[in-house]
């Protein structure tokens, strides 16, 4: 096995002189978990992170690889392990919370009594909490603790690829310019930047949404679709999401940003995402059972859609994509089918925020009313 030591690597020259150490905790043993654990070290923090395995935890601390989630990376040595909780959190000034959206509360509400109100706490979590509340991760890191200091990491950043020193970026987002500052300094280093924004749902709601669209255009993917097919699910993607998350208070700005078109870059062009793995898994013909079972791994967005689209549904929010992506996986509707179907639907505005959507759609009832033998059979 080949183990590249990207992290290491990049130690020396990003390890800031004569500053106290920031101590940090990261509670998820996952990819991504363990890839900024690694880059808080290179930066000088001293570092703890808590995973339940007892035995990945041993390999971690001895032999600086976690063999589970990044077999082929070296983690930074002063990175330490642990399935003790208090040990982690114990002195802990910055936690980041790596956990998929499903155990999420259960972990939070477990270090609650170990954080305080001046802990910096961040959430890398993209999903949405199962249930009719709607919760996004940051929500729960406000419900369970006491910090007053909540952030949101989310952009492009595929873990695989951060370990290996790849050039990237991501966004912190909060309310509190002193959590965006220290979390910049803590993170940031050769390989890694980090931006700031005070949209934090927009932000979150961005890392979230962007997993749906990963596993349609990974479907489309397998069933052979072209270049423009692809440019045009990503950007009516692009159009649904900021739609969505306008009507619960984000700025549309915030998806022109890393953590907008900048993730569902990545997550719809590269195998090393899962939810666009499951997404090509199902166009081969995979079941969505077989496909989640061979990938091994959480795919937020297969949790997340049917979230979306019954809050949508509620909200009066149009998400044709969404909902037919739920179709496709969940009431056995075929792919091409649906694809079709979609074709032949309403032509709305581009951008809605320069030509509202409704004021399309009426002129094109207004022309087909005046035209009727040019017009569509399916307009309404
Ligand atoms: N992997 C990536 O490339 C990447 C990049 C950016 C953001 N994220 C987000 O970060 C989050 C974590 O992703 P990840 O790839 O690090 O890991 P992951 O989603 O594969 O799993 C994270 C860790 O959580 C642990 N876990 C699962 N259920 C648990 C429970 N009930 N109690 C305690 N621990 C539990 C797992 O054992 C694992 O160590 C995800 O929500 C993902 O959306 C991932
Ligand atoms: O592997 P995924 O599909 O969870 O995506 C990973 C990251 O969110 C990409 O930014």
């Amino acid at each position: 096995m080949t183990v590249h030591s990207a992290f290491a690597d990049h130690s020396t020259a990003s390890r800031p002189s004569g500053e106290r150490s920031l101590q940090v905790a990261v509670l998820g043993g996952g990819s991504f978990g363990t890839a900024l654990a690694s880059i808080a070290a290179t930066r000088g923090a001293h570092v703890r992170q808590w995973l339940r395995d007892e035995q990945l935890v041993a390999h971690i601390n001895e032999q600086h690889v976690n063999v589970r989630y990044l077999p082929n990376f070296a983690i930074d040595p002063s990175v330490h392990a642990s399935s003790d909780m208090a040990f982690v959190l114990e002195q802990a000034e910055l936690v980041l919370v790596a956990i998929p959206s499903g155990a999420f509360r259960a972990v939070v509400r477990q270090a609650a009594p170990l954080i305080g109100t001046e802990t910096l706490l961040v959430s890398t979590t993209k999903g949405i909490e199962a249930g009719d509340d709607f919760h996004l991760m940051s929500q729960i890191l406000e419900e369970e603790t006491v910090s007053r200091h909540i952030g949101v990491l989310s952009g492009p950043n595929l873990a695989a690829e951060i370990a290996e020193g790849h050039l990237s970026a991501s966004v912190i987002a909060s309310d509190d310019d002193m959590t965006r500052a220290r979390i910049q300094q803590a993170l940031s280093c050769d390989h890694f930047r980090v931006y700031a924004s005070n949209d934090r749902f927009g932000v979150e709601l961005g890392g979230a949404l962007k997993n749906i669209y990963a596993i349609a255009v990974g479907m489309a993917a397998a069933l052979g679709m072209g270049e423009n097919t692809r440019s045009m699910l990503m950007t009516r993607a692009l159009a649904e999401m900021s739609r969505f998350a306008v009507a619960r208070g984000a700025s549309p700005m915030t998806f022109l940003g890393l953590a907008g078109i900048g993730d569902l870059i990545v997550t719809c062009s590269s195998p090393l995402s899962r939810n666009y793995r499951v997404g090509y898994a199902i166009g081969e013909g995979r079941s969505l059972e077989e496909a989640v079972e061979a990938l091994g791994q959480v795919a937020e967005g297969v949790n997340t859609v049917h979230l979306i689209v019954d809050r949508a549904q509620r909200d009066g929010v149009y998400m044709p994509l969404a909902q037919a992506l739920y179709q496709v996986l969940f009431e056995g509707v075929d792919p091409r089918d649906m694809a079709l179907s979609l074709m032949r639907s309403e032509q709305g505005s581009d951008v809605e925020f320069t030509l509202p959507r409704e004021a399309a759609l009426d002129a094109q009832r207004r022309a087909a009313r005046t035209h009727p033998n040019d017009s569509r059979d399916t307009l309404t």
